[in-house]
């Protein structure tokens, strides 16, 4: 079977200022259908970078050379451009973020928002069938009125309610890659439990793969198949989860397994920078 997301040999060249940073450098990696790929990584280590690279959005006032393979759902992402190149977003890939208010535009109802994206995802049904495909996916993701939720703005939503929202606008039109990008980073534990809970419920319900960005090595061990660990734009380790946190074969990853707090054990040591070039 195809894989749903195949990346060889990403390269990112950022330019900011005048400046170049190799922010990319090399980047192999495939995402089989319907499975799930943790990249994990300190702060800086290139995640977010990466992420952009595959699907080309490039930060503001930042000129980035991306250079290299991507094949995302059949799209060969690298050479597509304005229209296409929105559409195949739309279709291909659902994003839940960090910050949903990020995501959300704070002067539409979130109903609207819902059938809006069906309707740029070019979902038939006319207006009156996207709008009840929005109910229902507001159903889907625990609201118990969405006729009257629905017409709220995102700010006369909970945190956890907008993250709901969030996880309904990237599952609703059935994606096939699903990205988290640190979805749970800001909520507290709980939460960060139900959040992940629905995005694997989503993810069944829809068959879609996942690929999820995160810093915490735990919540990917505990979503994810495999894993790759990032460290300076590099990939410096990757393989099956259950392989990685039993025999993890790089320094680096065996440092970031030994960062995991535990209650057990000694208090953790804080990790080398790459600047200090412990390790490498
Ligand atoms: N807008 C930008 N312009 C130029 N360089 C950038 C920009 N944003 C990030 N970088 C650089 O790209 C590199 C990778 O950063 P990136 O944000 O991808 O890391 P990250 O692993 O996602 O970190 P975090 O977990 O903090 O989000 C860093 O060296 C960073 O300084």
């Amino acid at each position: 079977m195809n894989p749903v997301l195949h990346v060889e040999n990403l390269t990112t060249i950022a330019t900011r200022r005048g400046v170049d940073n190799t922010v990319v450098d090399g980047v192999n990696l495939s995402l089989p259908a319907g499975g799930s790929l943790a990249i994990v990584g300190e702060s800086g280590a290139g995640k977010s970078m990466l992420i952009r690279s595959i699907l080309g959005i490039h930060p503001p006032g930042v000129s980035m050379r991306v250079s290299g393979r991507v094949m995302l759902d059949g799209h060969d992402m690298l050479s597509l451009r304005g229209r296409a190149h929105r559409r195949a977003l739309a279709r291909s890939v659902g994003m839940v973020h960090q910050d949903p208010l990020r995501s959300l535009n704070p002067t539409f109802r979130v109903g609207t928002q819902l059938t809006e994206a069906l309707s740029f995802a070019g979902s038939g049904g006319g207006r009156r069938g996207r709008t009840a495909r929005a109910i229902d996916a507001m159903r889907e993701v625990g609201f118990r009125s969405p006729d009257v939720e629905s017409r709220r703005y995102p700010h006369e939503l909970s945190g956890g309610q907008r993250q709901r929202i969030g996880i309904s606008a990237a599952t609703l039109t059935e994606p096939a890659l699903l990205i988290g990008d640190e979805p749970t980073t800001a909520l507290d534990v709980i939460v960060q439990k139900r959040v992940l809970d629905l995005m694997d419920e989503m993810r069944e319900r829809t068959g879609a793969s996942l690929l999820l960005v995160t810093h915490d090595l735990g919540v990917a061990a505990e979503r994810c198949d495999e894993i790759v660990v990032m460290r300076a734009g590099k990939i410096v380790e990757a393989g099956r989860t259950t392989t990685m946190l039993s025999a993890p074969t790089h320094p680096y990853t065996r440092s970031l397994l030994e960062s995991i707090p535990r209650l057990d054990g000694p208090r953790p040591h804080r990790l080398p920078t790459p600047a200090e070039g412990a390790l490498s």
